[in-house]
């Protein structure tokens, strides 16, 4: 058993299109903003942790982490680029779990950064493809817009449902990222504009998809002393209940059942047993909804709803910010934005703000547990965070 694990601070740039600033002063902004939201100083942190999916093949860069401690100023701590596609952030977080529960460290800086929106889209597209098994996806020109376009075919043919049923997911999104303060799709959508939206890849429209974006976010991590003395301090932290990763088959068409996550029930059950709570006591469930089949899939996995009934778990009075299970607080990835490899950094940045009562217009009321589950590829890893309230 390792030590306690706690978050002591968040810090988030706005998702969008990002001209000015490279990946490096990206990350090292929200990282500045993470290590004062905690109380700290620069000097306090000594290991940093980044997630990042394709500043090599998009920004002709590696060692991202170590570019984001040098423009923040951070000297000659450790330094550690985890690479787990979109799940490259909450690979990150993973590792920063790890450092401060082995007692490696006692403070850490974990960040997540992508830029992607400066180069042509379809370089973007190939870029985002590499996250699929090579040999019979994106080497036969699969991209994830077709591979989740198959998926949500398969579901709903397995299953009988119409395309429509999947709309829920997006107004929420949608709803929800009008008052997000960092979220990037600021337009209100409602059913009909989900029906009239344009087919990307039949049956998958366009409100059906993540946009494609730029952002960083960044998180500190830190054991029991500090975050008591954080506490002290007045300062909010969150505990994190469970830390746990698991994996499937890269390529779908080699997973037993292409309608059922494996890697996502696995992770969310050994994550559910680590804190000694079942779906249940879950007040909020930040998941990866890439796309909205994914979201159906995720809400199923994660044991909220029966295998085939995500859909039906689409309702405002299902998971708006007042519903039985908010999901997607700030917007989620459909909304707020899917910048890949920070994606889950920002999911556990948004799960501490509604812990700490600090989500303003989007707080969730009486939120003391979150989980947030961020993918690799079309769910080849799966990360699962359960954050309490201190
Ligand atoms: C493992 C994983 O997580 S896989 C996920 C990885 N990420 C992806 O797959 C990204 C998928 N998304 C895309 O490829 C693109 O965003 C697309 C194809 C959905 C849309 O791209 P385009 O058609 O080129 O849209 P474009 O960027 O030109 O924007 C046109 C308009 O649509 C809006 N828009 C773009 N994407 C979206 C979206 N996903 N949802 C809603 N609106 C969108 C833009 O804001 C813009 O609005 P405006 O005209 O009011 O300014």
């Amino acid at each position: 058993m390792g030590k306690e694990v706690f978050v002591l601070g968040v810090g988030m740039m706005p998702i969008g299109k990002q001209k000015k600033l490279c990946i490096g002063r990206m990350g090292a902004a929200s990282l500045t903003k993470a290590i004062e939201d905690a109380g700290l100083e620069l000097d306090d942190v000594s290991a940093l942790y980044t997630g990042n999916m394709m500043a090599g093949q998009l920004c002709s860069q590696q060692l991202v982490a170590t570019i984001v401690s040098n423009y923040a100023g951070l000297t000659g701590v450790e330094t550690i680029t985890a690479e787990g596609a979109c799940g490259s952030g909450a690979a990150a977080a993973r590792m920063g779990y790890m450092a401060v529960a082995s007692g490696c460290h006692k403070i850490v800086g974990v960040c997540g950064v992508e830029k992607m929106t400066h180069r042509d889209k379809e370089i973007t597209t190939q870029a985002l493809a590499t996250a699929s098994y090579r040999g019979t996806e994106s080497g036969k020109g699969e991209t994830f817009l077709t591979l989740n376009a198959q998926l949500m075919k398969r579901y709903m043919s397995t299953y009988n449902i119409p395309s429509e049923r999947f709309s829920g997911f997006s107004i929420n999104a949608h709803k929800n990222a009008l008052s997000g303060p960092h979220a990037m799709l600021k337009k209100p959508v409602v059913a009909d504009d989900y029906n009239a939206s344009r087919i990307i890849c039949e049956p998958l429209r366009l409100l059906d998809a993540p946009p494609i974006c730029d952002g960083a976010a960044s998180i500190i991590l830190g054991n029991k002393d500090m975050a008591k003395s954080c506490i002290n301090s007045g300062i909010p932290v969150t505990k994190i209940l469970a830390s746990s990763v698991a994996s499937d088959e890269l390529a779908l068409a080699q997973r037993k059942n292409v309608v059922r996550l494996a890697s996502a029930e696995v992770s969310s059950n050994r994550a559910y047993s680590a804190a000694g709570i079942g779906p249940k006591h879950i007040d909020i469930f930040e998941p990866h909804d890439a796309y909205t089949i994914m979201t159906a899939l995720s809400l199923e996995a994660a044991g909220f709803a029966e295998h085939g009934t995500g859909t039906e778990f689409s309702s405002e009075q299902k998971i708006g910010l007042q519903g039985e299970l908010p999901i997607c607080t700030f917007g989620g990835l459909k909304a707020r934005g899917h910048p890949v490899g920070a994606t889950g950094i920002y999911q556990i940045a948004e799960c501490f703000l509604q812990l700490t009562q600090r989500a303003g217009e989007n707080q969730v009321h009486n939120a003391c547990i979150g989980m947030t589950q961020n993918f690799s590829g079309a769910a080849s890893v799966a990360f699962t965070n359960i954050l309490e309230a201190c």
